[in-house]
């Protein structure tokens, strides 16, 4: 559905030269919920706004819907834009207006009958649950209700296409919740693909499915979300992650020395993820059974993102060093994620 090609964007300001996108590739598919995230400055809102050309990029290609909107006049260009909606952080809704006349504003731009108007606007209103609220003004509703509007606003042409520019920043957490759980239900509605940029995991956690990490200007990690998730590559990711899933070490191994290479007598300290079903199985107890080790779990956790539940083991598994090989040989031909965190002299830590 959208398709961005070796995007790269320069602006020229009094500073000097800055260089917000350095080569950009990006496919996203029909359907999709695409989250982009990235710290301050990293080039997020320029490449969100570069999909619908509200910056047209300096050099690259941009495609929406089949159409390739970098080779479009001004004219062309607007009729295809119809088909991206878009949200922003601080809802940009008309003040003079009433949340009717704000949704109403986009329709009568497209010299739809005032019947079609009317027919359109109520519906909207609807899906986004604010009947009630049509004849009131923007500054007389909360942060959530503004975004609602700006939500019915920016269906009201049936995009194809819905842009979110930190569409939750501005708002508390709970709010942040009920609006993310209204753009998942128009995602599953319309089959609406959804491109949302974010500074929150929490946020790309909630309902993206596909995930892409932006820095300096350049995608560093992309994927799906349960995939970066568990399997973070970069430090930036793995700090974001950080932010809502604990991936240190407890505290305790601070104080001890870790080895990467086993010796005669040193246990071994892995970290185990387990995706979906791989949750529910008895892995840890079949290693005991087949092996002569021991295990101790030192850390674990379970979570979800979205429906798919994830754990996180820290085990330390003491045994004779050629069980211990082949305990971490049998974890490698199941099911889950394996970090050999390192290996630490048996009296280091009591095994239990
Ligand atoms: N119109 C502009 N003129 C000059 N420089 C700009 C312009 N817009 C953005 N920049 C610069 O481009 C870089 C990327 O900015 P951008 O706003 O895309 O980042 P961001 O990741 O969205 O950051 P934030 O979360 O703070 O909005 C920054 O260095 C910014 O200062």
């Amino acid at each position: 559905m959208i398709k961005l090609q070796d995007i790269e964007k320069v602006y020229q300001s009094d500073n000097g030269t800055i260089h917000a996108l350095r080569g950009v590739n990006l496919s996203v598919k029909q359907g999709e919920i695409f989250g982009i995230i990235g710290t301050s400055g990293a080039g997020k809102s320029t490449l969100v706004r570069c999909i619908n050309m509200l910056e047209s990029p300096t050099k690259g290609i941009v495609t929406v819907d089949g159409q390739e909107l970098t080779s479009l006049n001004e004219q062309e260009l607007r009729e295809q834009r119809k088909k991206i909606g878009m949200i922003f952080q601080h809802f940009n809704l008309l003040s003079s207006r009433t949340v009717y006349q704000n949704i109403a504003f986009p329709l009568e731009l497209a010299k739809r009958s005032k019947e079609e108007i009317d027919k359109e606007v109520l519906h909207l209103l609807e899906l986004v649950g604010l009947s009630d609220k049509k004849d009131q003004y923007p500054a007389q509703l909360s942060g959530g209700q503004k975004q609602r509007v700006g939500i019915a606003r920016a269906l009201a042409n049936h995009p194809k296409v819905l842009l979110c520019d930190e569409a939750t920043s501005a708002l508390d957490p709970q709010t942040t919740k009920s609006i993310l759980e209204l753009l998942k239900d128009i995602n599953r509605k319309f089959q609406l693909t959804i491109v949302l940029i974010t500074h929150e995991m929490q946020v790309i956690k909630e309902i993206c499915n596909q995930v892409a990490v932006i820095e300096g200007g350049k995608i560093i990690e992309q994927g799906k979300v349960i995939d970066i998730f568990t399997q973070p590559q970069s430090n930036t990711t793995k700090e974001f992650i950080s932010s809502i899933i604990n991936h240190n070490l407890p505290d305790f191994f601070k104080e001890i020395t870790l080895a990467s290479e086993p010796s005669a007598d040193s246990n071994l300290i892995l970290r185990l993820s387990f995706i979906g079903h791989s949750t529910e199985e008895p892995v840890i107890s079949s290693m005991i059974r087949r092996f002569a080790i021991d295990a101790s779990i030192l850390y674990g956790n379970i979570d979800h993102i979205q429906t798919i539940p994830f754990g996180t083991l820290i085990v330390e598994l003491s045994g004779e060093q050629a069980s211990l090989q082949q305990a971490l040989s049998y974890l490698k031909t199941r099911e889950l994620g394996i970090e050999v965190i390192g290996y630490v002299a048996r009296n280091a830590r009591a095994v239990g």
